[in-house]
């Protein structure tokens, strides 16, 4: 039996975690519960699964679940968060959203916990301190994120020295193909309606403007080793094949499946053992034709900007993606347009001043000075 802390439980990778624990009860069981805010979702968890610890972002509701449910832990903030992640169970899993990902993390490595990992904005911002504390601690990051779990899945027995490229899908989103004028106009309703994915708010605009391709290219370059030069972008709307990595050799090794997250998640909880389920299998047959297209860098400037943040290093990615996690926001709350975001991340980073602290500390101020800026370079448009 395997007990599991699910640090976002709420969210659409947590739900869909609880229903692999719950449809293997004997080999899962559920330590820790945490979310923001929507507690009425986690008071059904807690019916559920009676884990011993819930987490949740406000204090006054820690105090209304105290009271709700003596015998429970209930903590809150930050702190909770990484009590959480230091507490006793065999896997972390890490499906917050965000950069606050990154403490829960950070200490869940340090107290001994191995961990799945879906929060990309982490590694994205703090990869380097991340893989050196993985590293100096010897616990993994075993990765939920459709496309790293393909890639990992393809490395399996194979050293990362013997990979000449990763070719890393994309579905292109919802405007795949438009013009740079097309996609001015687009809406909140257009943008979050992914073809192939239903997920959390935040990733269905990051796939939109394609920026979740430019943090996974970060991303990979961190859980793989692999310089993002070797990182190749590859539109695939169908999302059947969720990465590849082709060897010098010239064999290229694919991971193909139907696009449910609970596959990667499933691999994630099992691995290295492969978890048997009643998922509906794919059906080649059905799906008929697959397709490959190059990205438009012209339209889709946030894959340049990734490459770029990614190159230039430092705090650059962190900047990036704080940048970003604002500016998602905004739109979200419609105060933006849509291509705002990305004409202002590139402002970002233009006034991006490196700093070379690349501790918790130093990596959250980058976040939050990025953060600034974006908000004031949006105020002078
Ligand atoms: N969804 C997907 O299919 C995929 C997601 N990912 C990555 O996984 C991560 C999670 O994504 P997703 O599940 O879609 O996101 P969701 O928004 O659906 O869920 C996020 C979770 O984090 C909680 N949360 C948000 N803010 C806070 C906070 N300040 N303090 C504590 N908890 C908080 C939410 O609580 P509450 O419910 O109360 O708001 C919720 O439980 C992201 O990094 C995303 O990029 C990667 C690949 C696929
Ligand atoms: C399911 C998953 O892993 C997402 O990150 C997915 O990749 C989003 O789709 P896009 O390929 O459109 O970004
Ligand atoms: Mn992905």
């Amino acid at each position: 039996m395997k007990t599991i802390a699910i640090l976002g439980s709420t969210g659409s990778i947590g739900t869909q975690a609880l229903d692999l624990v719950r449809r293997n009860p004997e080999k899962f069981s559920v330590s820790v519960l945490s979310c923001g805010r929507r507690i009425e979702r986690l008071k059904e968890q807690i019916e559920e699964f009676h884990p011993r610890m819930v987490v949740v972002q406000r204090e006054e509701d820690a105090a209304t679940l105290a009271m709700e449910y003596p015998k429970l832990q209930v903590e809150y903030g930050d702190k909770g968060l990484i009590a959480a992640a230091e507490s006793s169970c065999d896997l972390v899993l890490n499906s917050l959203v965000g950069i606050r990902g990154m403490i829960p993390t950070y200490y869940a490595l340090r107290a001994g916990n191995d961990i799945a990992f879906a929060n990309k904005e982490t590694l994205v911002a703090g990869g380097e301190l991340i893989m050196r504390t993985s590293e100096e601690t010897g616990r993994k990051l075993l990765p939920v994120d459709s496309e790293h779990s393909a890639i990992f899945q393809c490395l399996q027995q194979n050293s990362g020295q013997a990979v000449r490229r990763i070719l890393l899908t994309a579905s292109g989103g919802p405007f795949r193909g438009y013009t740079l004028e097309q996609l001015r106009g687009v809406t909140l309703d257009q943008a979050l309606r992914h073809p192939k994915w239903d997920m959390g708010n935040k990733i269905t605009i990051d796939s939109a403007t394609m920026m979740n391709k430019g943090l996974e290219i970060i991303e990979a370059k961190w859980l793989f080793d692999v310089d993002p030069d070797r990182i190749q972008v590859v539109v695939h709307p169908q999302s059947i094949v969720h990465s590849a990595v082709e060897y010098w050799d010239g064999s290229v090794l694919a991971q193909m499946g139907n696009p449910d997250m609970r596959i990667p998640i499933s691999y994630a909880f099992s691995w290295p053992e492969r978890l048997e389920n009643d998922f509906k299998p794919l059906d080649l047959f059905a799906e008929g034709t697959l397709t490959f297209e190059r990205p438009d860098p012209e339209v889709f400037k946030t894959l340049r900007l990734a490459r770029q943040a990614c190159s230039q290093g430092g705090t650059y990615p962190a900047a990036l993606n704080g940048a970003n996690e604002v500016l998602v926001q905004m739109f979200l709350e419609k105060k933006i347009g849509f291509t705002d975001i990305q004409d202002t991340i590139e402002k970002v980073l233009e006034v991006h001043k490196p700093e070379n602290h690349l501790t918790l500390e130093g990596i959250l101020e980058a976040d939050r000075k990025a953060r600034e800026a974006a908000v004031r370079l949006l105020s002078k448009n």
